[in-house]
């Protein structure tokens, strides 16, 4: 594989959000399933519009067509009640909802009122009342993906949440799934994943109610459909296909290094970067990748190697100060620090969703239970956007409570600024109470 240093390998970090690359078996599915070479966008407008007349109708046709399966929309509460799955996975499930659930609870999200001799300014925190939860189905049930999404709502103080998710190919959800939600209280859960499971959280359907906000990462369908319906509704990010990179220099492990590239390039369409300032290590790593993959079981085989052949970059950095300066340039959505001194480079690092300091803390560990939560913004979006979390669930509603002798002080001031703008009811809406104050 080609190695880039310098000019070469800015440009090839360099993103634009706005022009997600669309992988050429994307435009080959949609060939087949629409007789046209469709761009997901087409794809996706012509959902979200189906969806939003037809409701419940349109979600069970589309479903068909993509999905191959027209499911019963909504998981009974028997269903709920019954599911049961290995003790070892409830356990560990349980495990990973208190270790999410203990990392939020640090996160300060109160609000405040300043009682002063003026009156009182604050801010009132309030969580929102229904939040939708994309959980990713379609070639691996994303368990993990329910918890790190749901537990910084249900920490915020969100009373409802409702549950999408794509149904199997027996028309089922993963019984893990359907019993996490169960161990977080939610029993809200519907067979339905993509852009149309997007549209009925936004509009709302006959079965599934309208949101105030739709969180949770997908693939470019689930993506685009989060970004086009924004503004009806609110999106906490636009989390897609994953990517990692990883920074790491000649004391690094390459069988490490080729482990943690791996892993998050079997998620299919994913992006692994490896940044080096060995030139050595380099050529190591990538022996230890054909060796990984080829180890690997199928169809993980295959996803990983559609992620390494075909978006996989590796770069030769000059030194560590290069190689963090390309690292902020590509904003990942993971950045794994494996150098002789991690902690040291933590300083430098001003764009990335998760930062993963040293060899025990694999990104792999993060998707699970390390705390925080795995759903972190993608494609350069790391520049503008944050990981899941609880801000994300909540509003602030400001409170301006000033008293008659501070609007003594700064009312005359207000007034000069309307005159100014030309808004003379806003002066005069002033002026009523301070000339009743003379
Ligand atoms: N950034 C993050 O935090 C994060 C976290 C977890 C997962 N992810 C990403 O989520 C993605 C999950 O993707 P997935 O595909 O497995 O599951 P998914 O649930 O996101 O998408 C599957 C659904 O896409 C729809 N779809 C697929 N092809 C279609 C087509 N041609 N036309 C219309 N609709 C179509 C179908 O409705 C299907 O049910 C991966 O890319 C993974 O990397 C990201
Ligand atoms: N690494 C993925 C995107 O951050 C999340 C995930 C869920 N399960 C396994 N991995
Ligand atoms: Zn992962």
């Amino acid at each position: 594989m080609q190695i880039l240093q310098g000019d070469a390998a800015r440009h090839a970090l360099s993103r634009n959000f706005s022009e997600i690359p669309v992988p050429e078996s994307v435009l080959a599915r949609n060939e087949q399933l629409y007789g046209e070479r469709l761009t997901p966008e087409q794809v996706v407008e012509r959902i979200l519009a189906d969806v939003k007349v037809r409701g419940d109708e349109a979600l069970l046709d589309w479903t068909q067509k993509v999905d191959g399966f027209r499911p019963t929309l909504k998981v009974s509460a028997e269903d709920i009640a019954a599911a049961e799955i290995d003790p070892e996975l409830h356990a560990a499930i349980r495990l990973a909802i208190r270790r999410v659930t203990d990392f939020y609870q640090k996160q300060p999200a109160h609000g405040w009122i300043d009682h002063g001799p003026g009156g009182a300014l604050g801010q009132l925190v309030r969580p929102l009342s229904r939040v939708g939860v994309y959980v990713p189905g379609g070639l691996a049930p994303l368990i993990s993906t329910l918890i790190h999404t749901a537990v910084p709502a249900l920490v915020a103080g969100v009373p409802e949440i409702i549950v999408t998710t794509p149904p199997n190919r027996e028309g089922q959800i993963h019984p893990a799934i359907v019993v996490a939600a169960r161990e977080l209280g939610i029993s809200q859960l519907f067979r339905v994943g993509g852009a149309q499971a997007i549209a009925a959280l936004a509009y709302g359907t006959q079965s599934i109610p309208r949101v105030d906000k739709v969180a949770g990462p997908g693939n470019l369908f689930v993506v685009i459909a989060k970004k086009l319906v924004f503004g009806q509704v609110g999106i906490e990010s636009l989390a897609g296909p994953t990517e990692t990179l990883v920074i790491a220099d000649d004391t690094a492990s390459p069988r490490y290094v080729a482990a943690d590239l791996l892993a998050q390039a079997e998620h299919l369409g994913a992006e692994p970067v490896l940044v080096s300032t060995s030139r050595e290590l380099l050529t190591q790593v990538q022996a230890e990748i054909g060796g990984q993959l080829e180890a690997l079981p199928e169809p993980n085989r295959s996803w990983a190697r559609d992620s390494i052949q075909g978006r996989m970059k590796i770069v030769l950095a000059s030194d560590l100060t290069e190689a963090l300066e390309l690292s902020n340039l590509y904003a990942p959505e993971h950045l794994c620090l494996l150098t002789r001194d991690p902690w040291s480079l933590l300083g430098g690092v001003r764009r990335a969703g998760g930062v993963f300091v040293g060899e025990a803390s694999m990104e792999a560990l993060g998707d699970y239970v390390a705390g925080p939560s795995h759903v972190m913004p993608t494609g350069g979006t790391a520049r503008f956007m944050s990981p899941v979390n609880v801000r994300d669930f909540q509003t602030i509603i400001s409170v301006v409570g000033v008293n008659a002798v501070e609007l003594a002080q700064i009312g005359p001031a207000a007034t000069v600024l309307a005159r100014a703008e030309g808004l003379e009811a806003h002066a005069r809406a002033i002026e009523s109470r301070l000339s009743e104050q003379d």
